[in-house]
């Protein structure tokens, strides 16, 4: 790792699967209490790169160096939602790993769930079933869980899919205050960079053989992201707000980022 204080470091990584690469070539590095959008569209490499940091996925080759503990928050939900689960229960099984029929938790652990429940705002629906929450609730107690042993690098897959407006918004708003205020390094994976503008301190972005990583103002700019992909793209500010709309499917904006300079990976 270059520099002692980051969180995250991918450097040169390449992974592929028989007959097909999917990532070559990737670095960038996260700091502390930065928020690190992973965007791309259906199949880019973003769940395959975050199982790489993860270490679920070998690389073929580059590294990933960690500073400190990661919570992840998965795609798929890795309990089954029909189980007599209550959200506190959820939140708990973070800190007793997947070992059910334990005695009843400490006061010490009641306490960590209690005001981890607090933290997402969950304490209203923290003695539902998890499987009668809306996607929202499910998606604050899922975070509940991956950060109740405080880790200092939380990634997220896909975690705003499914949800409404508003519901986006309070997810959104929840993963800026833990980055924020606690200095947590955030990197979520979303198909659609729009919501996470306001909060995003850096890009990375996975598209169409190419890789680009990068500082989000430096990147999110008309002549940066129409010159990268090669196609006129927007990017309108409005309202203090900042949006990009490309001519066709938004999420398919092959956007890019890097600080100095740009800088693009090709994916064959
Ligand atoms: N274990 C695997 N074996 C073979 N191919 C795989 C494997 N995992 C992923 N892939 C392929 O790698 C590519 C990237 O998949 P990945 O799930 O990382 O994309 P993604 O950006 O997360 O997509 P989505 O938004 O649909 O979740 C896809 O073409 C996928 O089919």
């Amino acid at each position: 790792m270059s520099t002692l204080t980051e969180t995250l470091n991918v450097s040169a990584l390449s992974v592929a699967f028989p007959g097909r690469q999917v990532l070559k070539d990737v670095s960038f590095s996260l700091m502390p209490g930065e928020v690190c959008g992973l965007i791309g569209s259906n199949g880019s490499g973003k769940t395959t790169l975050l199982r790489t940091i993860l270490g679920l996925q070998a690389a073929t080759s580059g590294a990933v160096h960690l500073n400190g503990a990661v919570g992840y928050v998965p795609q798929k939900i890795a309990f089954d939602m029909d189980m007599p689960l209550r959200a506190r229960d959820v939140v708990g099984l973070g800190l007793d790993g997947n070992r059910f029929g334990l005695p009843l938790p400490s006061l010490g652990k009641r306490r960590k769930v209690e005001a981890m429940l607090r933290a997402v705002g969950a304490e209203a629906f923290a003695d539902q079933r998890v499987g009668d929450l809306s996607g929202g609730q499910q998606q604050r107690v899922l975070i509940a869980h991956a950060m109740i042993r405080r880790p200092r690098l939380l990634l997220l897959d896909e975690p705003l899919a499914n949800l409404d407006v508003r519901a986006v918004a309070d997810i959104v708003g929840l993963l800026h205050r833990f980055a924020r205020d606690e200095g947590v390094t955030v990197l979520v994976s979303a198909h659609d960079m729009n919501p996470l503008l306001g909060v995003m301190d850096r890009i990375v972005y996975l598209a169409q053989g190419r890789a680009a990583t990068g500082k989000t103002e430096e990147v999110v700019r008309t002549e940066v992201l129409s010159r990268l992909y090669g196609h006129h793209i927007d990017v309108i500010r409005v309202h203090g707000r900042v949006l990009v709309i490309a001519a066709g499917a938004a999420d398919e904006i092959p956007i890019a980022i890097e600080k100095h300079p740009v800088h693009v990976c090709e994916i064959p």
